[in-house]
């Protein structure tokens, strides 16, 4: 019999046509996840051409990008920051009402980041093909999924016909060996890779994540990890499902219960890479080697250990990397070769699609603990489930008294669409998963990094490397 990898196995069991030379294969998707911003237009065309959603039950919507991170004032409004983004929260529950769609929006108890959000409702189920129009979709993958971004011409196309046209993309093994040592996480992993790769090095590929090191990484972690795939430039990210997935997944609201359970679970377990599965490609990291990492570019391959130098572009001896490697230190204003630990930080973000899970809320919690916030510091978990569940652990408390704000869920400063962002020439270390000029607002300067790494920012105004803080030294 064909030995098969995991992507493989998932893309041939949801192949409706196959591809020719002509056209892309027709793929059946089992979950559509839907947001305020990718979708209006699509909802537009079903009116126009007066069609219907094809599976009500296979689509689910939130609300995210636009939602303020400030709770509902007394007079029950919520602060939105423009007309704009109360307009388009209005269109989306709108478009819901009209469709049939399940939305959990504004005021919601189940209401968060789309990527955090549908997960913990165990919508995101291993082997099924996911999609949504946004990115980070990849994120799904880290429950053996086949996840991929899609456009808004897309998000039309699955809403009527519950199909998508995609061309198969190649395998790429990303295989880490040994195991993180302590003050890391799956963020600097990803990081980590995503500088080996180069932005563009995983483009027309599918990623699969195997080897020690990630099967000792969590849920949150490996989402942490498929989260940023499309960094690498890859169509999506993939783990395959093991016992941590499945008791991650037992007993939340959208898996199967009962007799059905144990049926699915039976079935997931045929899904992970048969032995000796070809892949178009495969590369290996050592994940021991590893320091803590942190971006000091406009790209998030510009990545470095956080005791590092930030890099000097008269070492680069490619014309074209050298001069994007200065255009990008002219943003940021960092000089080349020195230390980027001391480096001058404004603000710190910890919360997105990226870390925005109670692990990461519990790892910030470890270093904002019994201290005090040197910068503005925005805690904002990615889910209210996620914001429940760390209160009931008393880390809103710990949050609050270093100084730091602890806000309402939302993509928040990660996008800066709802408000919550950086003026011009801030510095500002963040847990997000996008370094790119202005994104955490017009002239912001972003680092990437892990909670840890970003909490050690905050009580040390400066980036540091986390180890020493929480050591004391
Ligand atoms: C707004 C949305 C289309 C976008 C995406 O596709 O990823 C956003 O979520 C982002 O992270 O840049
Ligand atoms: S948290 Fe950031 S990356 Fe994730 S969906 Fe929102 S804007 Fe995109």
């Amino acid at each position: 019999m064909q030995k098969k990898t995991l992507f493989e196995k998932v893309w041939d069991a949801h192949v409706v046509r196959p591809e020719t030379p002509e056209t892309p294969a027709v793929i059946y998707i089992d979950l559509h996840l839907v947001h305020e911003v990718t979708s209006p237009q699509a909802f537009t065309v079903l009116r126009e051409r007066g069609l219907k959603l094809r599976r009500t039950d296979r689509t689910l919507a939130t609300m995210d990008h636009s939602t303020p991170t400030l709770p509902r004032g007394a007079d029950g409004k919520w602060p939105f920051v423009d007309a704009m983004a109360a307009a388009q929260v209005a269109q989306m529950e709108k478009n819901c009402a009209d469709f049939g769609v399940e939305l959990h929006g504004l005021g919601d108890d189940a209401q968060g980041v789309v990527h955090v959000f549908g997960p913990e409702q165990g919508a995101t189920q291993p082997g099924m093909t996911v999609v949504c129009g946004d990115s980070h979709t990849a994120t799904h993958g880290a429950f053996g999924a086949l996840a991929f971004g899609i456009g808004t011409s897309e998000v039309g196309h699955v809403l009527a016909s519950q199909c998508l046209l995609q061309r198969r993309p190649k395998t790429l093994a990303v295989r880490v060996d040994g195991a993180l040592g302590a003050g890391l996480s799956a963020k600097d992993l990803i990081l980590a890779i995503i500088a080996k790769l180069g932005m563009g090095g995983g483009t027309g590929h599918v990623i699969e994540y195997l080897g020690p090191a990630i099967r000792a990484l969590s849920m949150e972690g490996r989402m942490t990890l498929c989260n940023m795939s499309i960094e690498a430039g890859a169509r999506a990210g993939m783990v395959a499902p093991d016992d941590v997935t499945f008791q991650w997944l037992a007993g939340r609201p959208r898996t199967p219960k009962g007799a059905e359970w144990e049926k699915a679970v039976a079935a997931w377990r045929q899904l992970p890479s048969d032995p000796g599965a070809r892949y178009d490609r495969e590369i290996v990291l050592d994940a021991s080697a590893l320091e803590p990492m942190i971006t000091f570019g406009t790209n998030p391959g510009q990545g470095i250990a956080v005791t590092g130098l930030v890099p000097d572009p008269a070492a680069e001896k490619d014309a074209q990397a050298r001069s994007t490697l200065e255009a990008a230190l002219r943003y940021m204003s960092l000089t080349p070769g020195k230390p980027i630990a001391g480096q001058k930080v404004d603000v710190v973000f910890i919360g997105s699609c990226t870390n925005g899970r109670l692990e990461d809320m519990r790892e910030a919690a470890k270093v904002l603990k019994g201290r005090r916030v040197q910068t503005r510091t925005l805690v904002v978990p990615g889910s209210h489930a996620v914001k429940r569940a760390a209160e009931a652990e008393g880390i809103d408390r710990i949050v609050r008294d270093s100084g730091a704000e602890w806000r309402e869920p939302g993509c928040s400063m990660c996008i800066a669409m709802n408000g919550d962002r950086l003026e011009p020439g801030q510095y500002c270390v963040s847990t997000s998963n996008r370094n790119f000029e202005g994104r955490q607002g017009p002239g912001g300067r972003t680092l990437l990094a892990s909670p840890l790494t970003a909490a050690a920012a905050a009580v040390a105004g400066a980036v540091a490397d986390p180890r020493r803080v929480l050591e004391g030294r």
